[in-house]
């Protein structure tokens, strides 16, 4: 086991403000990772209780008493880590992708026994790309055309992105709304791959690059005009703020949340 010491605290207060949340972080060490930690220390109203990576005993966050985890791990591990979760009563933020309808209906289905507890789970906690999200859906039904691109550096894990996917989903979810028929294109590939993935009649395409950190892309498209919505994080302090928003509102939120549209107040 690697250490899960953690990081510089403040004392408690003793000035009648409310108790500091208690909060764990899997995947401590990763780029995400470091920063939840950063960020939870510079929180006067958040206390960094455990730091956890890959091999170490999960039940550090239990011991010391973790009221909330912060998970961004792997896609592979983050159903056993929600599990953990759930069973040892501790509400979990969640920003580590790969989840797809089976998974969403298993969690929600954990949580059953324990209606007070909450699971947040976000694809992406940068305030600039839900709304890019939202302007999505909102346009959808003007446009024949939709593709959507994600780009990222070269270490992602997972391909297309977890926000690229749930992107796609909405726009395709606010077209079927609407009536539109699937976008047009009589395009044959010759090489397999060349049109991107088909996320629900959306395509997606993933590119991958040194100097990037997390950037997408939608594109609409309609006779004589086309519409592109862009957002960029350059930093991963972007999806700090959607974090601490999450950690600190999670007890409000008993049950299966899915994206931070609704903690925004969209
Ligand atoms: N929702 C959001 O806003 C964002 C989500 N992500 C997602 O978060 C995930 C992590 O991304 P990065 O931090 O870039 O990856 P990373 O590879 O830098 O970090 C993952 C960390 O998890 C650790 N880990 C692996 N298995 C573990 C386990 N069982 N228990 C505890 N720690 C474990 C690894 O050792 C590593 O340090 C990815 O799925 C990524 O797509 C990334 C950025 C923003
Ligand atoms: O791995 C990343 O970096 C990111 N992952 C998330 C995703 O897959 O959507 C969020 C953001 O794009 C950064």
């Amino acid at each position: 086991m690697t250490t899960s010491a953690p990081g510089e605290q403040d004392s408690p207060s003793t000035t009648g403000e409310p108790p500091r949340i208690n909060v764990g972080v899997l995947g401590a060490r990763g780029r995400m990772g470091t920063e939840v930690v950063k960020a939870v220390n510079a929180a006067d109203d958040l206390e960094l209780v455990a730091m956890v990576e890959a091999g170490d005993w999960l039940f550090n966050v239990a011991d010391a008493g973790a009221e909330v985890v912060v998970d961004f791990t792997r896609p592979d591990v983050v159903m056993d880590n929600i599990r953990f979760c759930i069973d040892n009563d501790i509400h979990c933020v969640v920003g580590t992708t790969g989840f797809d309808e089976a998974k969403l209906a298993t969690v929600a289905e954990w949580l059953q026994p324990k209606p007070d507890l909450g699971v947040i789970i976000a694809p992406n906690f940068g305030i600039g790309a839900v709304l890019l999200m939202r302007f999505a859906q909102e346009a959808a039904r003007f446009f024949p055309s939709v593709e959507v691109v994600e780009l990222h550096h070269p270490n992602k894990v997972d391909a297309p992105s977890g926000t690229a996917v749930r992107t796609a989903r909405l726009v395709a979810a606010a077209r079927r709304a609407a009536g539109l028929p699937p976008a047009p294109d009589a395009t044959t590939d010759s090489l397999p791959g060349a049109r991107g993935a088909d996320v629900e009649g959306v395509a997606v395409h993933a590119v991958r690059l040194s100097g990037l950190v997390a950037h997408q892309e939608v594109l609409m498209g309609a006779p004589g005009e086309t519409l592109t919505l862009r957002h960029d994080s350059y930093d991963r302090a972007s999806f700090m703020p959607g974090v601490l928003l999450a950690v600190r509102e999670i007890r409000r939120h008993p049950g299966l949340t899915v994206g931070i549209e609704g903690l925004l107040g969209l």
